[in-house]
C-alpha cells in the first residue's frame, strides 16, 4: 500500500495539515513536514481515533470509542498505569524479564499519567503487568477488560501481533457476495466465458485450474493471503481473518478482536483485508473478462482501418462502450494491443511444427528454464512453443521462466516427459557422478561427532542506521584478543570473542551489511547466517528498509536480534522503537515476546558487550550450532576477487569439517589448492574449522559471493568438478541473462525476432562489482521495444575469449576497473568491438541506459500545422477539384499531410497539399485569414464546408 503524508491525511480527516502534524509529534512519530509519510498502522490508529479537529474520518464504531477515551482517559489508562508501570525504560538493556515498560501502551493513550507513575513501580508488581501488557495496550483501544492476572493474560494475548493466526474466522462465502454487493456471486467457480488465457477453457476445457504462467492471473507471484485471491470461494477458514468475513456486518459494530493488534495495521497486508476490498471473480478472469468481446466491437465500430482516429477507431474497450474517437498515440497501448491478440484466432496446434516425443522421452531442463531452453532441447523453434503453450490456454514469452506445472503441461501435449531440476539436485547429482555425497555424509555424523560451533551473524537495517558504524564498533570491541583495532584486513566476515558465562565464546559477523548481499547470497542456496541484527535507529524508527531486512530474516527463519542504535542522539526514543516493532511481530522480551531488543550506540561503542551477549543468548536458546570438525571443509565462499599480487582470493565461511592448507578445493567454476589460509588479522593459518572465515589464496579463478565450496578428494576431481560446473553455467546464462520484459506484456513474443537487444559482456575486478553492476542494468526500464541481455560476465581482464563472444554476438564489453592489454585490446580494435571502461558504476549505468535508449526507434507524434475551411470548388481538367478555400489558423503548407472532416466526421486523412495556390501563383504556404487554392492530388471528394486540417509527424523526443 502507498504510504499515506500527513496533508493527505489531514485532508481526509477534514483538519489543516499542521495541526495533525502537531498531534503526530506530540504522540511521537517521526513527521517533519506536511509531505512527511507515515506508517500504515499509524494511520490507522489515527483513523479510529482522530485527533480533535478532524471533521470527517474513521469509522464509525472507531470513533466513538477514542471518543470515550478522549473524554474520560482514566478507565483505560488508570489500571495499566498502576498495574503495569507505564514510563518506557530506556537505556541499559534491562534483565531478560525487566519491570514492564509497557510503553506501546503508555504512549498510544494517554501519554500524561504514565511519567508520575513510572519510578516509583515495584518490580514484583511489574512482573506480572508485564505479561498483561500487550494486551492492555490493546485493549485501551475497545474498552476490552484486561483480565488482570498474568496467566490468563498469556493465554488471551501472549503477543499484539501474534494472535492473529490465533484467531481463525471462518470464512462464509454467503456473506461475501452478499455483504459487499460488489463482489461477484459466486466467484469461488470460474466463470464460463471468453478467456482464452484460462486454462480450464478454449481447447484443453478439461484441464484443472492451476496456478501457472499466465501473467494476468492476480495470484501470481509471491503467495498472498487466499483473501486476496479471487477464487479465494475454496480458501475455506482463513486463519489470521481478525473480523468476520461477512463484512457488512463487521464494518458497523466493534471488532470482536478488536483488542488485539490485526493484520491491517501491517502495512503490507492492509490491501488486502477482507471487508474492504471485495473479492474478486477468478483471478484470470478479472481484467480480461470483458476483453475480447469489447475489443472486436470496438473494432468494428470504428472506421474501417482501425486504429487510426475518428469516432470508435481506438478500437479499446472504450469502443465497446461507444466512446472513443480520442488522439491516437504514435504508440499502440499494451491493451490495444492485447485486445488485438485476443482478436486473432488461437492457432491450432497443426498449425505450427514442433517435434514430438514418444510419450517417454525425459528431457530435463533447470529450474527457471525458459521455452527458449526446452526448445534448445528438442531442437524447435521457441516461437512454435509459444504458440502450442497458448493454445493449452497458458500465455508465455519464449524467454519467460516458466514453473514445473506448465512444462509439464507442454510436456504432456507434445509426448515429452520434462523433469525440472532444481540447483540443489543439479549439484547433488554432479557431486554424486564424483562419488560424493553430502547427504548421506551429513546422516552418518552421530552426537559424538558434531562439536559447539559459534554463531554466524549478519547486520541489516535500513540506510544511515549505523550498520557499518555498528560492525566497526564489534570488530573494536573484540576484548578477549586484545586486538583493539587490530583487525587490519577487511576479509569480508571477522570473528570476535566475548567472554560470555565465563566462557570465551567467539561469534563471526558477515562484514558486508545490508539484506541484499544477504538475500543474494540465499538465493543462490547458501545458508551462511545463523542469527540477524537489524539495526534501528532509535532517532528514526522504523523505516522501509527495516521491515524489508526483517522480512527477508523472517522468511530465512532467522531469530533476530535488535539493535536499537543511536540512543545517544538526542531525541532518541528507543521505546519507541519497541513499540513499532510490535506491529511487526517482533515484540520485545520486556514485554512478553521472545524477541531482544539492545540499546546501543555504536558510535560511542555503548553496550557493544550487550549486544553480543544477546547474540550468544538468543544463539543458544533458538540454533543447536554444531558441526562435525573431522571431515573436510564445506562451506560457502562470502566474498572473492582478483588480487594484483596474489591472484584470485576468496574469503570463505568453513560451515562443517576443517579446511587445511594444501587441501584441493572447488567453490562454484572455481578450483585449485589452498596456499595460504589468513585470518582477519592477516595472521597465516593452517587450518580453520566450522564458522571461520578466511582468506584462501591458490584457487585458478574467482567465485562469485554466494558458491559453496568443498575440498574435493584429489586435484584432478576438484577441477572437473568446477569445469562440469562452468559448462552447465554456459549453458544457462544465455537464457538466465535476459532481460525479461514486463510479465503482463505478450508483446514479446508477438513481436519476437523483431526485438532489438544490446547484448553486454560484463568483467570487473571484483566479483560483488560485477553482480552490482548486472543487477541494477537489469532494473534499467526502457520500455518493451529494446532487450538488454547480459551475455557473460566474469571478474579479471577482458581476454580473448570475451572479445570473441562479443565478435560472435555483436555485443559491447563493459569493463569496470579492468581492462584489454596488449594484443587483446589490438584484437578488439581489429574486430570493431567497442569495449567501454569504467570505474564508477553509475556512470556505467547512465551511459548504458543512455545508449538503450539512443537505439529506441524514434516516437512520432502529430503536430497540427493548420485548418482551412472550403468555401467552393473548382474543377480543373488538368489538376483535378481544386478546394478554394480560407485559412482559418495556422497555416498550410503545400507538401504537408492533410485530413478532410464533414460535419466534424473525418472523410479522409493522410493526403498530401500537392499544389497550393494564392491567385495565379504556386506558393509553398498560406497563412491564417487569406484564402487560397488548394489541390489535394488524385483526392477529389471535396465540398463546399469541409474542413482540411493540415499536419505533420515529427520525432518525439525521449525522456
Ligand atoms: N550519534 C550517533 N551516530 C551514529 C551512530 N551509529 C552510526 N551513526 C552515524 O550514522 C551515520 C550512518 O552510519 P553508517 O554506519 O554509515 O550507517 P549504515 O546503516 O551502514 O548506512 P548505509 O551503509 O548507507 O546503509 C554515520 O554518520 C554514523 O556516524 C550512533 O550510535 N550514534
Amino acid at each position: 500500500m502507498a504510504k499515506v503524508r500527513v496533508h493527505e491525511l489531514a485532508k481526509e480527516l477534514g483538519m489543516p495539515s499542521k495541526d495533525l502534524l502537531a498531534y503526530l509529534k506530540e504522540q511521537g512519530e517521526f513527521v517533519k513536514t506536511a509531505s512527511s509519510t507515515i506508517e500504515a498502522p499509524v494511520v490507522r490508529k489515527i483513523k479510529e481515533n482522530p485527533p480533535a479537529g478532524a471533521t470527517t474520518g474513521g469509522d464509525a464504531p472507531a470513533q466513538s470509542a477514542p471518543a470515550a477515551k478522549k473524554t474520560s482517559p482514566a478507565p483505560a489508562a488508570a489500571p495499566k498505569a498502576t498495574a503495569g508501570g507505564a514510563a518506557p525504560t530506556p537505556g541499559p538493556r534491562p534483565g531478560p524479564k525487566p519491570a514492564a515498560t509497557p510503553a506501546p501502551a503508555a504512549e498510544q493513550t494517554v501519554a500524561e499519567p504514565a511519567p508520575s507513575a513510572a519510578p516509583a513501580q515495584p518490580a514484583a508488581a511489574a512482573k506480572p503487568a508485564a505479561a498483561a501488557a500487550p494486551a492492555a495496550a490493546a485493549g485501551t483501544r475497545t474498552e476490552q477488560p484486561v483480565a488482570p492476572t498474568a496467566p490468563a493474560a498469556r493465554e488471551g494475548a501472549p503477543r499484539p501481533s501474534a494472535p492473529r493466526p490465533a484467531q481463525p474466522a471462518p470464512r462464509q462465502p454467503a456473506a461475501r457476495g452478499g455483504a459487499g454487493g460488489a463482489g461477484r456471486p459466486g466467484g469461488g467457480a470460474p466463470r464460463p466465458g471468453n478467456n482464452p488465457f484460462s486454462p480450464s477453457q478454449g481447447m484443453r476445457s478439461g484441464a484443472p485450474a492451476r496456478p501457472g504462467n499466465n501473467p494476468f492471473a492476480s495470484s501470481q507471484g509471491m503467495p498472498r493471503p487466499a483473501a486476496a485471491r479471487g477464487a479465494g470461494g475454496a480458501a475455506g477458514p482463513r486463519p489470521g481473518a481478525p473480523r468476520p468475513a461477512g463484512a457488512g456486518a463487521a464494518a458497523g459494530g466493534p471488532r470482536p478482536g478488536g483488542a488485539r493488534p490485526n493484520p491491517g495495521m501491517m502495512p503490507d497486508r492492509a490491501a488486502v483485508r477482507p471487508g474492504e476490498r471485495p473479492a474478486r471473480g477468478g483471478g484470470r478472469g478479472g481484467p480480461g473478462g470483458g476483453g475480447p468481446a469489447g475489443g472486436q466491437r470496438g473494432g468494428f465500430a470504428g472506421r474501417p482501418g482501425g486504429g487510426g482516429r475518428g469516432p470508435g477507431g481506438r478500437g479499446g474497450t472504450q469502443g465497446a462502450f461507444g466512446r472513443g474517437g480520442g488522439k491516437v498515440k504514435g504508440r499502440k497501448s499494451k491493451r490495444a494491443k492485447r485486445q488485438e491478440f485476443e482478436q486473432m484466432q488461437a492457432p491450432t496446434i497443426g498449425g505450427v511444427s514442433v517435434p514430438h516425443g514418444d510419450g517417454k522421452t525425459v528431457v530435463r531442463v533447470r529450474r527457471g528454464a525458459s521455452l527458449t531452453d526446452f526448445a534448445d532441447r528438442i531442437d524447435a523453434n521457441p516461437a512454435s512453443l509459444v504458440t502450442v503453450l497458448f493454445h493449452l490456454g497458458e500465455m508465455a514469452t519464449a524467454t519467460q521462466s516458466l514453473d514445473e506445472d506448465t512444462f509439464k503441461l507442454l510436456g504432456a501435449e507434445l509426448g515429452y516427459n520434462i523433469e525440472v531440476v532444481s540447483p540443489e539436485d543439479e549439484e547433488k547429482e554432479l557431486f554424486s557422478s564424483f562419488n560424493i555425497d553430502l547427504e548421506a555424509e551429513e546422516a552418518a555424523e552421530d552426537d559424538d561427532d558434531l562439536q559447539p560451533r559459534p554463531p554466524v551473524v549478519t547486520v541489516m537495517g535500513h540506510v544511515d542506521h549505523g550498520k557499518t558504524r555498528l560492525l566497526d564498533a564489534i570488530r573494536n570491541a573484540d576484548v578477549a584478543e586484545g586486538e583493539a583495532g587490530g583487525i587490519t584486513q577487511h576479509i569480508g566476515a571477522y570473528q570476535v570473542h566475548v567472554e560470555h558465562e565465563g566462557n570465551d565464546r567467539a561469534i563471526t559477523f558477515i562484514d558486508t551489511p545490508g539484506h541484499e548481499a544477504f538475500t543474494a547470497m540465499r538465493a543462490r542456496g547458501a545458508k551462511v547466517t545463523d542469527i540477524a541484527i537489524l539495526v534501528v535507529a532509535a532517532d528514526d524508527g522504523v523505516m522501509p528498509q527495516t521491515i524489508e531486512a526483517l522480512n527477508h530474516a523472517q522468511a530465512a527463519d532467522l531469530p533476530i536480534v535488535v539493535a536499537v542504535n543511536k540512543v545517544d542522539v538526542e531525541g532518541a526514543n528507543p521505546a519507541k522503537v519497541r513499540q513499532q516493532l510490535t506491529e511487526y511481530n517482533l515484540i520485545a522480551e520486556e514485554y512478553g515476546g521472545d524477541t531482544m531488543f539492545v540499546d546501543v550506540s555504536a558510535k560511542q561503542g555503548q553496550n557493544i558487550d550487550g549486544l553480543l551477549e544477546a547474540v550468544l543468548l538468543t544463539a543458544d536458546a533458538a540454533l543447536d550450532l554444531r558441526a562435525n570438525p573431522d571431515k573436510d571443509a564445506r562451506g560457502v565462499a562470502i566474498e572473492a576477487n582478483l588480487d594484483r599480487g596474489r591472484g584470485a582470493v576468496a574469503t570463505v565461511l568453513v560451515q562443517s569439517g576443517t579446511l587445511r592448507v594444501g587441501d584441493g578445493i572447488v567453490a562454484g567454476t572455481a578450483h585449485g589448492r589452498v596456499r595460504a589460509l589468513l585470518d582477519e588479522h592477516g595472521n597465516n593459518l593452517q587450518e580453520a574449522g566450522p564458522s571461520r572465515p578466511v582468506l584462501v589464496m591458490g584457487l585458478a579463478s574467482v567465485p562469485r559471493a554466494g558458491d559453496t565450496f568443498i575440498v574435493a578428494p584429489d586435484d584432478r576431481t576438484a577441477r572437473q568438478i568446477a569445469e562440469r560446473r562452468e559448462a552447465a553455467d554456459r549453458q544457462a546464462s544465455l537464457a538466465k541473462a535476459r532481460k525479461r520484459i514486463s510479465l503482463e506484456d505478450l508483446n514479446d513474443a508477438l513481436a519476437a525476432g523483431k526485438v532489438e537487444t544490446l547484448n553486454l559482456i560484463l568483467k570487473g575486478d571484483v566479483s560483488g562489482s560485477v553482480e552490482a553492476l548486472e543487477d541494477a542494468l537489469m532494473q534499467i526500464d526502457v520500455g518493451d521495444e529494446v532487450e538488454l541481455r547480459i551475455i557473460d560476465r566474469g571478474v579479471g581482464a577482458i581476454t580473448m575469449n570475451n572479445i570473441n563472444l562479443a565478435v560472435a554476438s555483436n555485443a559491447v564489453i563493459i569493463g569496470f576497473n579492468v581492462r584489454a592489454e596488449g594484443q587483446n585490446a589490438e584484437y578488439a580494435d581489429k574486430e570493431g568491438v567497442e569495449i567501454r571502461y569504467y570505474s564508477v558504476i553509475y556512470q556505467a549505468i547512465e551511459e548504458i541506459e543512455s545508449a538503450l535508449k539512443g537505439m529506441l526507434k524514434p516516437e512520432f507524434e502529430e503536430v497540427e500545422l493548420g485548418t482551412a475551411e472550403i468555401r467552393e470548388i473548382f474543377r480543373s481538367s488538368k489538376f483535378g477539384n481544386i478546394a478554394g478555400s480560407m485559412v482559418k489558423s495556422g497555416e498550410i503548407k503545400r507538401g504537408s499531410k492533410a485530413r478532410i472532416t464533414r460535419n466534424g466526421v473525418v472523410v479522409a486523412e493522410n493526403i498530401e497539399v500537392a499544389g497550393l495556390r494564392r491567385f495565379k501563383d504556386d506558393v509553398t504556404e498560406v497563412r491564417e485569414g487569406f484564402e487560397c487554392g488548394i489541390n489535394l492530388g488524385s483526392y477529389n471528394d471535396l465540398q463546399e464546408g469541409d474542413l482540411i486540417a493540415t499536419y505533420e509527424m515529427r520525432e518525439k523526443p525521449r525522456d
